[in-house]
């Protein structure tokens, strides 16, 4: 029997492959448009949402990059990570290691130490209400990579305050390479190394972004199934891949929900995880997409369910006390049916 959508949103888990501004709610981007006299090219919320049709993860990008110019101060990002934090909640998620574009809004004129501080004002709030989690710088790939550098360096002095560095924006004719001193830099900082690749980019870039990056985990890798010999690696090495299947379906990396590669991943015995990469634009949170799941796929047990969400624990920066907490809750959550 299907798992009811309740049961689904109490299943405590752990977010690895969420982008802070791609919780940007049309509402809020209408909110803080007016706080900081940002002028909209969208005459209403419905207008926007109405834009929400993407082709491409391009096609995706371009709104997204535009929405985040609302985004001005300390305040917005705390507020931002505050409320996807409350939502996450709602929907489960105990445990979040969200992605910040800094370039993004360095190249706007902001600071970054002000959306580095925004953010950790969020992941205090939600510390105390009971979720942990950390911050992945990621840099922007189809940007210069000396400017990733110098995005990096300025950071260098808080790296204590992030957990790691990634790698997103679009894809394809931006091979991981081109980033390994980066993240030669990053791993020097002490810093944690993951990647987005194999999304719309060919499994040769999953290669090159274990191989090259040190990545230690892969953000979608969902094209690693072209690849035998890879898929083997994923197995054996047991390296986790934040999958985000509404948003493949979203962004036309497949054509159905019930054409998403994750129940041949975890019959292939991939440590696969899931997650909802930019809720605001691809219709849900983490619990959304379990659910959707779960109606795509009747075949997809609770205990299926919970292998997804000890995954996303074990496959997370916790630390060790705070994993077999994690563990407990969902210990909890099997023993209550
Ligand atoms: O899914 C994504 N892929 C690449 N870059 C991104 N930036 C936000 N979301 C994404
Ligand atoms: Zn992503």
């Amino acid at each position: 029997m299907a798992t009811s959508t309740a049961r689904v949103a109490a299943l405590p888990t752990a977010e690895l492959h969420l982008h802070i501004e791609g919780t940007l709610e049309p509402e809020m981007v209408f909110e803080l448009a007016a706080r900081n006299n940002v002028g909209l090219p969208f005459q209403s919320v419905e207008d926007l949402r109405e834009a929400y049709q993407f082709t491409s993860l391009q096609s995706f990008l371009d709104l997204y990059y535009e929405c985040m110019a609302v985004l001005q101060t300390r305040d917005d990002f705390r507020t931002l990570g505050e409320r996807y934090l409350e939502r996450a909640y709602e929907q489960g998620v105990r445990h979040a290691e969200i992605f910040f574009d800094a370039q993004a809004h360095t190249a706007r004129g902001l600071a970054a130490e002000d959306v580095l501080d925004g953010l950790l004002d969020a992941l205090h709030t939600g510390a105390r209400k009971g979720i942990s989690g950390g911050l992945i710088l990621s840099f922007l790939r189809d940007r210069p990579v000396p400017e990733a550098l110098e995005t990096l360096e300025s950071l260098a002095h808080r790296a204590g305050d992030l957990l790691a560095v990634g790698l997103d924006s679009a894809e394809v004719g931006y091979p991981p390479e081109l980033f390994t001193p980066v993240f030669a830099r990053a791993k020097e900082l002490g810093l944690r190394v993951v990647a987005h690749a194999g999304e719309e980019g060919p499994a040769a870039y999953v290669w090159e972004a274990l191989d090259l990056l040190g990545a230690e985990r892969i953000d979608h890798g969902i094209r690693s199934i072209e690849d035998p010999e890879l898929i083997e690696r994923l197995r054996r090495e047991r390296i986790p891949l934040t999958l985000c299947p509404f948003s493949n379906v979203k962004l036309a990396v497949i054509s159905s929900l019930a054409e998403h590669p994750i129940l041949d991943l975890l019959d292939q015995g991939i440590m696969v995880t899931v997650n909802s990469d930019d809720p605001a634009y691809f219709g849900g949170y983490l619990a959304d997409n379990m659910a959707g799941l779960t109606a795509a796929f009747p075949s997809l047990e609770e205990s299926a369910l919970e292998r997804l969400a000890r995954n996303s624990v074990d496959a997370s920066f916790a630390g060790s006390e705070r994993k077999a907490e994690l563990h407990a809750l969902i210990d909890e959550w099997a023993s209550r049916p």
